[in-house]
């Protein structure tokens, strides 16, 4: 079995990490912490684990997680590169579910998250955890960096298109919402009921900071300079994410080949669904569930192609994404654990 840490266990990605790796057949879950629920039973807090998790919260100084194999950070940014460097020098896999390894260049990450990056050594060594198009790295690596819920639609909806150069990388229009849990389990007032439900809105139109990260990771797929404008919306729903990706086709390609340069892509990949040409995926159809599902437009025949991604942000976007992670480096089967089928209505 496999020994698991969680730092980071009461928020939404920790309770998440908590329901899949409680039925997972390899894994054992040894030490989850919280600085402020120490010593209270984890099914005391979310009762949806009673008889499934039988273990306390334990303060993350009191937590020996020098005993288990891997330990993941559901943290804030800035948490695990404190930590990880102690875990790893002891054999210890720490998979990353906040920014602190996503971004190569230790510049801009600190531009970007107004972090000093305290182990930056580490950087060069870590891998980016996204399974369908970094497998092989994956596999090999003892420190993940689990992408960002809006970048792994926007890579997964545009990556086959820039391969295939039949865009121009210097003008991605990316249009995404997200459910308000992809803001965390906290009291902030604009994810108040009152203010989030019955409402819509853009925010971060400029300078998220999933630009940089979604940029960096794009531009590994094209020699042309890759632009991004991305634009985050919050909806008011509480799981779910909804990416409008928009690229100008610089090359004659029908809807036909357009269509099987994703089934290409992504023909092997059991957590992708490339949807019929023309396609409405739902945001309903991914909801508690691992999978992507997307599908290819070319409004009025033109020569722009529109790309629609749908995914549970805390799965696919976060939890089932790290533990799809986990079991390659563990050489487990890559689905163990995460073959839920979504929830619907
Ligand atoms: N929500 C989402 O959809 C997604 C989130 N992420 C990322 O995953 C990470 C976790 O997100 P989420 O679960 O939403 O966040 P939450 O705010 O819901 O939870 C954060 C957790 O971190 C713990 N924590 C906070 N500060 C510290 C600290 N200094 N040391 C140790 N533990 C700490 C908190 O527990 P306690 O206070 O009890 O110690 C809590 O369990 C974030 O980096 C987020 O950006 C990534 C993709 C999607
Ligand atoms: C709705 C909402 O607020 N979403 C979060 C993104 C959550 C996520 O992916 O987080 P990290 O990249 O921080 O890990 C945001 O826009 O900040």
């Amino acid at each position: 079995m496999i020994k698991v840490g969680i730092v980071g266990g009461t928020g939404y990605t920790g309770v998440e990490l908590l329901r899949l790796l409680a039925v997972h057949p390899e894994v054992q879950l040894t030490a989850i912490t919280s600085r402020k629920e120490d010593g209270l039973p984890v099914a005391d807090m979310y009762p949806s684990l009673r008889g499934r998790v039988n273990i306390a919260f334990s303060a993350p100084d009191k937590a020996d997680l020098t005993q288990c194999d891997v330990v993941f950070f559901a943290t804030p940014h800035g948490v695990a590169m404190a930590q990880a460097p102690e875990l790893l020098a002891k054999g210890v896999k720490v998979i990353d579910l906040a920014a602190d390894f996503r971004i190569k260049d230790r510049a801009v990450f600190e531009k970007t998250y107004k972090i000093d990056h305290t182990a930056p050594e580490l950087l060069e060594q870590a891998v980016y955890g996204l399974v369908e198009l970094n497998r092989e790295e994956i596999k090999q690596a003892n420190l993940i960096a689990n992408p960002g819920c809006y970048p792994t639609t926007m890579q997964i909806g545009y990556a086959p298109l820039l391969k295939a150069g039949v865009i121009d990388a210097g003008h991605l229009i990316a249009d995404c919402k997200s459910g308000v849990s992809g803001a965390g389990r906290k009291a902030e007032i604009g994810i108040l009921f009152s203010e989030a439900s019955d409402n819509f809105k853009a925010y971060g139109v400029s300078g998220h900071r999933h630009t940089p990260e979604t940029s960096a990771q794009l531009q590994r797929f094209t020699d042309q300079k890759v632009s991004l404008i991305f634009t985050p919306h919050l909806v008011p729903m509480i799981r779910g994410m909804h990416s409008t990706l928009y690229a100008k086709l610089t090359k004659d390609v029908s809807n036909e080949e357009l269509q099987k340069l994703f089934e290409d892509a992504y023909k092997d990949e059991q957590f992708v669904d490339v949807m019929p040409f023309g396609s409405h995926p739902e945001t309903r159809t991914t909801k508690g569930s691992n999978m992507l599902r997307l599908a290819v437009h070319r409004p009025d025949g033109g020569d722009t192609v529109v790309v629609l991604v749908v995914q549970d942000n805390l799965v696919k976007g976060a939890s089932g994404q790290a533990v799809q992670c986990m079991n390659l480096m563990f050489g487990l089967q890559e689905d163990l654990g995460l073959n839920t089928i979504a929830l619907l209505p």
